[in-house]
């Protein structure tokens, strides 16, 4: 077993709810009647073009963001009528953005042991206990040889790394994945893309939204996948039947040769890009 879920609590109906989701900032509308349903067993890929509104409605779903329309449930949690810090405390975030935050001088332990408080530095006194689990996501995630050093020293895969163990700490029911890829080279990339598919597939392991520009990190355990596209759901369904050359050609304006190759899918452009 890669690492050990407790999932405690109520019975969870639908991971997330959104419905008819819109929100408008400085006279421009970022999200366009968005509705999504995140059921368990599910692991959702979340691709768009740069600017198309993905963070953006991350930042709805982590309840940093309030809509402008629509109604919003995450882990049983409604908009309005719950503690959002309590909600979030069940929900890990790892994004590139986040790696720029943490205080210069911790190691890599104590960001993971930070997470079990969902704080950007570690304020609390930790158990035996919790630092046992902290080293062994470590050890999970292939970090325990840089446990002890300064998280600044960490090149940019350690820390994808080290902030995925951190987001495990508080064993969060979802985990959403900002572009974990980015800045990795051919062979972080892989061995991160493996790591995720080994916690995607733990039987009480926490429910993915991977966030991407790149079709082929779409893994295969990714059961369903949604285009997004200028502040819309262009496409949302199981992986299978949206990852088509007519599919992908009409999302992305322009004809796609799609290529299957193990379980992935590689895209390339038939004609040179058009503007
Ligand atoms: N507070 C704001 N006021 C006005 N426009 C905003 C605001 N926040 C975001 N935007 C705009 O909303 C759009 C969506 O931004 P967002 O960061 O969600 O895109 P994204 O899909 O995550 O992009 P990328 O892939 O490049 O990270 C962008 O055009 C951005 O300029």
């Amino acid at each position: 077993m890669f690492i050990q879920f407790k999932l405690e609590g109520c019975q969870l109906t639908n991971i997330v709810e959104l419905t008819n989701i819109s929100l408008i900032r400085e006279n421009k509308l970022l999200l366009n009647d968005i509705s999504w349903e995140i059921n368990q067993n599910e692991h959702w890929c979340l691709l768009g073009l740069n600017g198309c509104g993905k963070t953006t409605l991350l930042n709805v779903i982590n309840g940093y963001i309030w809509p402008t329309k629509g109604e919003a449930t995450i882990l049983n949690h409604t908009f309005g009528a719950t503690n959002l810090p309590e909600m979030r405390k069940e929900i890990g975030w790892v994004s590139s953005s986040l790696q720029q935050r943490f205080p210069e001088d911790e190691t890599a332990i104590t960001i993971v042991l930070s997470g079990k408080f969902a704080s950007i530095g570690l304020y609390e006194s930790v158990t035996q206990e919790e630092i046992k689990r902290a080293n062994q996501l470590l050890k999970q995630l292939k970090c325990q040889h840089f446990a002890n050093q300064l998280y600044r020293t960490l090149s940019q895969g350690e820390r994808q790394r080290v902030l995925i163990a951190r987001a495990l700490m508080a064993s969060p029911k979802l985990l959403i994945l900002d572009e974990p890829c980015t800045g990795l080279d051919l062979l972080a990339k892989e061995q991160l893309l493996l790591l995720i598919q080994q916690i995607a597939i733990e039987p009480d392991g926490p429910t993915l939204i991977y966030v991407t520009h790149h079709v082929e990190e779409i893994l295969s355990c990714f059961t369903h996948t949604m285009l997004m596209k200028e502040g819309r759901v262009f496409s949302a369904g199981k992986t299978a039947d949206l990852l088509t050359e007519d599919r992908l050609s009409a999302f992305f304006e322009q004809e796609v040769l799609v290529q299957k190759i193990k379980d992935r899918t590689w895209l390339s452009l038939k004609e040179k890009v058009t503007y």
